[in-house]
Formats: C-alpha cells, structure tokens, sequence
C-alpha cells in the first residue's frame, strides 16, 4: 500500500483520537463536539476519504486528461436512445434511472465545464520585471484566438471581451467578459478592470482604433498589464435555460453595444442564459453548444420595451388604416360534436368579410372576454427545464389551429389507431339524457345549475350553450383520462389553451397550420373536404372559407405562436398525420423542453 494510501487511511482516525485528547480543553459544547465525532465516523466520510486516498494514489504521477467533454449531452442522447425503446432488460432499465438521476446529471454538467476549460497551450512564464510599486497591477497573458480578425472592429474577438472608455476617468477599462472567450477563461480579466499596457505599449491615452491595431497585429500571446477592479472577481454562471419566442439578428440591431458580440437566434431555440448581470444585454449560448463563447442578446426588460414601441407604432399606423393583426376578422366554426364545440367573441362582431356566413352559430365562448389579453404578457424569453417522461402518465396533446384546418380529422385518425390508449375527455350536458344513451359514455349528464356553479368556479375549459343546453368539459375530465394512463387528445378552441396550459396538465400543444391559399384549395378539393363552417349546409369548401381559415391562423399565430411546442403544416393529410404520430411518440418517450415552473 502507498505512503498516500496510508496517510489517507489513517487521517480520520488520528483526527479523533486527537478530537478525544482535547475534548475537556476546547470551548466547545458536548452537543458540537459529539456531531463532530459523528461526521469523522461517519461511513460516508470514511468512504469520500478512502477514494480519495485511492485517486491519488493512482494518478500520483499522470495528469488528469478528461476524455470527453460533452458528457451530459452523450448521456441525454442515450437516454433519448433507451427511452424509444420498449420491454428494455433490467440493466438497460437501471441504466436509464440512473442516467435520470439529476445528481448524476449535474456532476457531468460539472465535469463537463471543468473539462472545456482549455487550458492549452500553456502560457509563457510571467515576467520577473515588475516594479515593486506596480503591486496592484495584474499582467494576464492571452493566447491570441483563431478567431479571424479581419472584420473585426472590437477586441471582442480576439480576447473574448470589450473594452470602453471610463466616462469618468476617460481611461479604458474591461466592459464585458464573454464567458467561455479567452479572457473568461484565463480566469484573470474582469469587469472594471483598468486597461493600462497592451502588449508593452501604453494605451491610456490612445485612440481606440489604435488598441484594436495593437491587438490585431500581436502574434501569439498578448499581455495585458490591468488594475484591477475592486471586488469584481466573483463570476457565477447562472443555470437559466429560456425558450426564445422571437427572432433576433444582432446585425440588425441598432441598439446592441458590440455587434461582432451578439449571438443570433430564431424563436424557438432554447438559449442558454449564462449571465444576467447586465440589466440590458444578457449573454447567452444556444443551448448545448458549450463549446463556443457566449454571445450578447437583448435582456427580457430590454425586449419587452422594443415590442411595445413596436406595437405603439404599428398602432399608430393602424390609426391611420392599414390593418395590423389584431384587426383580423375572426370567424367562429362549429361542428356537431362537443370536442369541436367552439366559437368566440369576435365572430359575432364578423368584419364585412365574414358578412356572408348568415348561418355562424352563436355560441358563447367566455374563458376570456377576448383574446387580445394574452399580448398582455409580452412573449419575450420564457424560462424552461426539461420534462422527463414518466411511464404511465401521457401529457395531453392539444391540437390547436384556425377552425376548419383539420384539428378534427388528424384528432379521429390518431384515436383510430388505438382507441383504448388514445381518448377524448367526454364533455358535460345539461341536456336530457336520451333512450341508450349511458351517463359518462357521450355526456356526463348534470343539471343546468351545477353546470352554472362549475362553469361560475372556473372548472370548464370550454363551455357554450346550444339549442338551450349547456355543454362544456371540464379540467377535471381531462384529468380524469391523465389519471387512468391514457394519452387524452383534444382539439379545442384556440381560446382554451390559456386555462389547459398549467402545471397541473402539462399539455404538449401542436399548432395545425393550413398550408398557402393554392395548397389548401388544391388539397381539399382532390379529398372533397366538407366544410364545417355551415353544418346545415355542408359542402366543399368556398374561396372565401379558405381565405378565412388563412386570416384566423394568422390571428390564432399571433395570439398564441408562443404557447406551440409543435408546428404541423396540414397540406397532404397523409404526411401531416405521419408527422403527429412522430410528434406523440417523442412526448411519450423523450424529456422535452416545458416552462420551469412544470418541473418544480
Ligand atoms: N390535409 C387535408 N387534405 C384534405 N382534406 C382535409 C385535410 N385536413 C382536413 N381535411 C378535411 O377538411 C374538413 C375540415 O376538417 P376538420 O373538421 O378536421 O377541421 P377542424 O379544424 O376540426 O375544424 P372544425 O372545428 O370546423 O371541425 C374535413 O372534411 C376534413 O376531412
């Protein structure tokens, strides 16, 4: 055994022989002296000590080289590998919960980052010659980055951060560190410090064009002498993930302090926010990606007030005629069957386009008064953390689009292929039960005032009344189906998804998009689709009910865009069915990405 191994074995127990002998001598209560004697006996100290008496013994001589450096990212994708699969051996199963194991899965997050600390090519010594007064200066060597310089007009990407001038001082100092750049990784230039020699040259009193051409010509590495900021040394990186529910270029941005800095994304992509000490410029890397350095993109305040100066001057212009989305006409559908009981609000305020449908059902839809509510929370970030999925417990999948794009058909077809695991929650009535008909089966039957007192406690999703009985379901019916272990799937009204997206559901909500006015006619025609705008009526599809359908799901996008975990363009039937089947598939077996507060 090694000297190592025998230092190791023996320190806990030479602590409490040692702990014993000074027991009446120490200023310490019995309680504090006994917990301490507790932990050094403890197995699990005894055991951190042993391996850790083993791992230096073994790697006395070596250095630690980490094989890999995306170690949660290959352990994610075996888990997404394993979970595909079904009837998996015990050992594939214990693999997989231990591959869930959100310690095990932090502790690779860890290795992960210490392992993309490059550390190489080792630095040049430090020089010897600093003056003894020059204590409270800090020389910090930066190997210079592959990065190529010739756009650059920053020292962002050759040293990973930016420098301004003091407005104060008038001197520069370091304005932003990229994390995962050169200098965040040198670990040694921090916000605030004072830039005072680069390379040997002095340059506080220099333009900055002329720092830029110092940093751009230096080969190798390049010194910086720094004063450092007080206390600023501390950089935490913050764990936030967000899903992004705009489009950004930084190019584009006139407002971002260094383009060359920002990081460019289109909504949907899961940002990885890894700080927010700047009020109004976060840096970000997309999810994922640890390998490159963060990037600068709009704060959430920073954001939200674009996209109300946005809409104050498309308002403007609206005042003065054209039409922004918010002016859409809405056109409420409706068909026989309660899952597609729908209708709202706007419909019965149609626009002169919608004047020739005499026959739209007046259906109440009240789960909002209207729907332009929802812009009151102005999508922006959203924070996210990944959903694991549980066996036996299915998430709902809402089917949500403009009335007459197809939510009901895909919602039959995919119940078809397996009607004992797929349901529809069955609906409320106040209507009479008829002769055959089974409480429970078609209709929960329940009187008109215990309809009212739920519907007045906010416990209906949908709720309308039709030829002077009141239909609705419930929360609590699709929680019902949830509880049973079947996979509940609904296509309600798009005015639903505000009280069906909770904690409590966790709904996966794929929006059914119509394809462009020639796909849609052309596809509906080939299927002699029957329109279900006029259900007394029915019939092809007119011009009109197509453009109508176009205008909804532009209002229904810009409503709601934000709330779809999916999208699926219904142009051929066939393909758009495959891809929900796909899209069902990956709920019930892949950890998905869904607003943090689910997961907490
Ligand atoms: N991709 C497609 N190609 C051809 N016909 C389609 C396609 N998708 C749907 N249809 C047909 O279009 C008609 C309307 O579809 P569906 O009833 O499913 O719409 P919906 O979105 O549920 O609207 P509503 O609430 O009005 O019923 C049906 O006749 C359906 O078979």
């Amino acid at each position: 055994m090694s000297e190592d191994q025998n230092s190791s074995d023996s320190a806990l127990p030479s602590l409490l022989q040692a702990l014993n002998q000074c027991r009446t001598s120490v200023p310490a209560t019995d309680e504090a002296l006994n917990f301490l004697t507790g932990v050094l006996k403890s197995r699990e100290l005894n055991a951190l000590v042993n391996v850790h008496g083993q791992i230096s013994n073994r790697v006395k001589d070596e250095c630690f080289h980490p094989i890999l450096s995306n170690g949660l990212q290959i352990a994610v994708e075996v888990l997404d590998l394993l979970t595909t699969r079904k009837n998996l051996s015990p050992d594939f199963e214990e693999i997989c919960s231990l591959l869930k194991n959100p310690h095990l899965q932090r502790l690779l997050d860890v290795h992960d980052a210490v392992a993309q600390k490059d550390y190489n090519p080792r630095l040049s010594e430090l020089p010897q010659d600093v003056d003894k007064d020059e204590e409270t200066i800090k020389i910090a060597q930066l190997v210079k980055s592959d990065e190529p310089l010739g756009s650059a007009q920053s020292a962002e990407p050759i040293v990973g951060a930016t420098i301004a001038t003091d407005e104060q001082t008038g001197k520069y100092v370091v304005a932003r560190v990229f994390h995962g750049g050169a200098a965040y990784r040198s670990g040694l230039i921090h916000v605030g410090d004072e830039v005072w020699e680069v390379n040997g040259i002095n340059v506080e009193w220099k333009p900055p064009s002329d720092v830029l051409k110092i940093l751009q010509n230096s080969e190798g590495t390049i010194k910086f002498k720094l004063i450092p900021a007080d206390g600023k040394h501390a950089v935490c990186e913050s764990k936030v993930r967000v899903r992004a529910h705009f489009d950004y270029v930084a190019s584009l941005d006139p407002f971002i302090p260094c383009r060359e800095a920002g990081l460019d994304f289109v909504k949907g992509d899961i940002l990885h926010i890894v700080n927010q000490d700047d009020g109004e410029w976060w840096q970000a890397r997309r999810d994922g990606d640890r390998t490159t350095r963060a990037g600068l993109i709009p704060s959430r305040a920073h954001q939200e007030r674009m996209i109300l100066r946005e809409r104050s001057q498309i308002g403007k212009r609206t005042d003065q005629g054209p039409e922004s989305p918010t002016g859409l006409c809405l056109v409420s559908a409706f068909s026989p069957s309660l899952a597609s009981l729908t209708g709202c609000k706007s419909s019965l305020q149609a626009s002169p386009n919608c004047a020739s449908r005499t026959k739209t059902k007046k259906i109440m839809y009240d789960s909002t008064e209207n729907d332009d509510f929802d812009r009151e929370e102005i999508p922006t970030y959203e924070e996210v953390a990944k959903l694991f999925p549980r066996p036996g417990v299915y998430r709902p999948i809402i089917l949500i689009g403009p009335p007459g794009v197809g939510r009901n058909e895909l919602r039959r077809r995919l119940i078809a292929t397996d009607p004992e695991k797929f349901r529809t929650p069955t609906p409320f009535t106040s209507r009479p039960i008829r002769p055959g008909e089974v409480n429970g089966k078609e209709y929960f039957f329940v009187t008109r005032e215990k309809m009212e007192e739920e519907h007045e406690a906010g416990n209906f999703i949908e709720f309308g009344e039709y030829k002077g009985n009141l239909y609705g379901t419930s929360v609590e019916s699709v929680k019902m189906l949830v509880d049973a272990g079947h996979v509940c799937v609904m296509n309600p009204h798009y005015q639903a998804l505000k009280m069906l997206r909770s904690p409590q559901l966790k709904p996966f909500i794929i929006y059914i998009k119509p394809p462009a006015f020639d796909v849609i006619k052309e596809t509906r025609a080939v299927a002699y689709a029957r329109s279900t705008f006029d259900e007394n009526n029915s019939r092809g599809f007119t011009d009109d009910e197509f453009k109508e359908i176009l205008r909804s799901a532009e209002r229904v996008e810009f409503l709601y865009g934000h709330l779809f975990d999916e999208v699926i363009v219904n142009a051929d039937l066939s393909a758009a069915f495959e891809q929900l089947v796909r899209s069902v598939s990956r709920v019930e077996n892949e950890p998905l990405w869904v607003p943090a507060s689910w997961v907490q």
